[in-house]
């Protein structure tokens, strides 16, 4: 029998009619209720998705991908959905148009009791415990008014690496320096004295608390395969990452226990004054019930944590990439230096109060934050319901990532992206703060980051005070010109190498 008489059989006529019936039915339910299709998505492999499409260097490999598919793009990794946003327009329809829907964070369930089971601010789901904690860090943490009042703290800190470098550059004229190592010491001091009340960086604290943290950064920023395909949760129990995790929790739980107690013993300070430390208001706060709700001891620790986890290295590495710009632009420097040294004039330390004036300055941090946003992808949201997006739609629990990173060098945005040209913010009000999506670093929306100020300010009275004592040039005589800019990998994305360079001292 040949093909065309199987349809001249009778009875094969009416299954054939249902099986078309079945087929227009469903074509039709498929249609009417999807009708606003899903972002393109790079194709996929079984199980792993679109892992395999991922670089070391997310953010750059992200950036491919969307070169093809377009500023928004679904893709997966293992099971999970993950919405890739790369325009500016897209960043503001997720952080303002539906800031609600993708207020929330995705969980990693390896790290939950390292984050104190999300008690913290940063990975607290969104919601009321959420709101309240979030409002402690603006309120009482990191107000204007409190980050002022750790003025001396940031001052005495940079005058201490200062000396530390006059030292080293007297002892020989060319010797070489590790900024890097510098800037993570300086960040990690300041951190140390506001938060904790001290530093922890000396004999008996420091290789224990400072090589905690490096723990602590690295284990946030690994990804565990076991969150996105849970059947491969197994391998982080045979590869070491869960008994690390769960070593590192209790090493840090039980520090931050001993620096409460401590607080506790030397009978902590009272009322709102300006000398308080972080522990000091969070047990002010617990003690007169300040907040309208009662907060626990987890809460407190879990909010030290976060000024930690939050503000150390995403505050050093500005410092690092800004003077990486400055050795690589001889030109840029030279004129920071005119103004830092034309404002400062012979005074012996620079103070906050000469910083007003630095217009530049500010202007070469935000090209810093810019080229080098140290969260290239911010921080992860989560959708909570479905919603629609530039007419695509994007169902709930799915996680985003917004590449800050790429829309700092969108060159519809910036004239000559990929060069550092401090001077393209002098006279535009283009600003970091959340409202300009063109200029993302520090988030935007419900979630944007509360410690702006706080990083600022340790970064301008660093980054005025080491261009205003010395001039700078590389080791061995190389040209800064080709000081290489490797990436680190990670959540935050650091010089994979440290910053070396020599300091030659100005007589101001
Ligand atoms: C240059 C330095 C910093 C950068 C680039 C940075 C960046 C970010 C980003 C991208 C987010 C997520 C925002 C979003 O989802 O829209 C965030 C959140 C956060 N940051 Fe920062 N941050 C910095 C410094 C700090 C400092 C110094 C602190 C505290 C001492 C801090 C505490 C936090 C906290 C608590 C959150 C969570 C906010 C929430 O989920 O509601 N950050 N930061």
């Amino acid at each position: 029998m040949d093909k065309t008489s199987l349809f001249l059989i009778p009875s094969t006529i009416p299954l054939l009619a249902i099986f078309l019936i079945l087929l227009y039915k469903w074509y039709n339910s498929a249609t009417t209720t999807n009708k606003t299709p899903s972002p393109p998505s790079p194709s996929k492999l079984p199980i792993i998705g679109n892992f395999h499409q991922l670089g070391f260097h997310t953010h750059r490999s992200l950036y491919t991908l969307s070169q093809r598919h377009g500023p928004l793009m679904l893709l997966h990794f293992g099971r999970v959905p993950v919405l890739i946003v790369s325009s500016s327009e897209a960043a503001r329809e997720i952080m303002k148009t539906h800031d609600l829907t993708f207020s929330d964070r995705p969980k990693s369930p390896s790290l939950e009791k390292l984050l104190y089971n999300y008690n913290d601010v940063v990975f607290a789901p969104y919601g009321e415990y959420w709101r309240q904690v979030k409002s402690i860090c603006v309120l009482h943490l990191l107000s204007n008014k409190r980050v002022r009042s750790f003025r001396s703290v940031r001052e005495e800190e940079t005058t201490s690496m200062i000396s530390h470098i006059e030292q080293s550059s007297s002892s020989s004229s060319s010797s070489v320096l590790n900024l890097s190592e510098m800037f993570v010491r300086l960040t990690n001091d300041v951190i140390c004295r506001v938060a904790l009340g001290r530093k922890y960086s000396g004999r008996d604290g420091e290789r224990n608390f400072k090589q905690l943290l490096g723990e602590v950064g690295e284990l946030v920023g690994t990804i565990d395969l076991g969150d996105y395909i849970p059947w491969l949760s197994w391998l982080s129990h045979v590869n070491g990452f869960k008994a690390k995790l769960d070593k590192v929790a209790k090493q840090l739980d039980d520090f931050i226990d001993g620096v409460i107690q401590e607080h506790m013993n030397y009978n902590s300070k009272s009322g709102d004054d300006e000398q308080k430390d972080f522990v000091d208001v969070l047990l002010w706060i617990q003690k007169g019930n300040l907040t309208g709700f009662p907060i626990d001891t987890v809460t407190i620790k879990a909010l030290i944590l976060d000024m930690f986890v939050g503000g150390t290295d995403t505050t050093y590495t500005v410092l690092e990439w800004a003077m990486t710009e400055l050795l690589r632009h001889p030109r840029v420097l030279g004129k920071l230096q005119t103004e830092v040294r034309g404002i400062v004039g012979n005074g012996a330390h620079i103070t906050e109060d000469d910083l007003v004036e630095m217009h530049y300055l500010k202007a070469v941090i935000k090209e810093t934050l810019r080229l080098h946003p140290p969260a290239p992808l911010l921080v992860p949201r989560v959708s909570t319901q479905d919603v629609e997006i530039s007419g695509y739609s994007i169902r709930a629990k799915t996680q985003v990532l917004i590449n800050a990173w790429q829309i700092g060098r969108d060159p519809k945005l910036y004239d000559k992206p990929e060069e550092f040209e401090p001077e393209r913010f002098l006279n535009s009000g283009i600003d970091y703060k959340g409202t300009d999506f063109q200029l993302i670093p520090f988030g935007a929306g419900r979630r944007v980051c509360p410690g702006i100020q706080f990083a600022i300010a340790v970064n301008e009275i660093a980054l005025a005070s080491i261009v205003y004592k010395f001039d700078w040039k590389m080791p061995g005589g190389a040209s800064g010109e080709d000081l290489d800019t490797v990436e680190s990998t990670g959540l935050t994305i650091h010089r994979k190498y440290p910053l070396e360079a020599v300091a030659i001292p100005h007589s101001c």
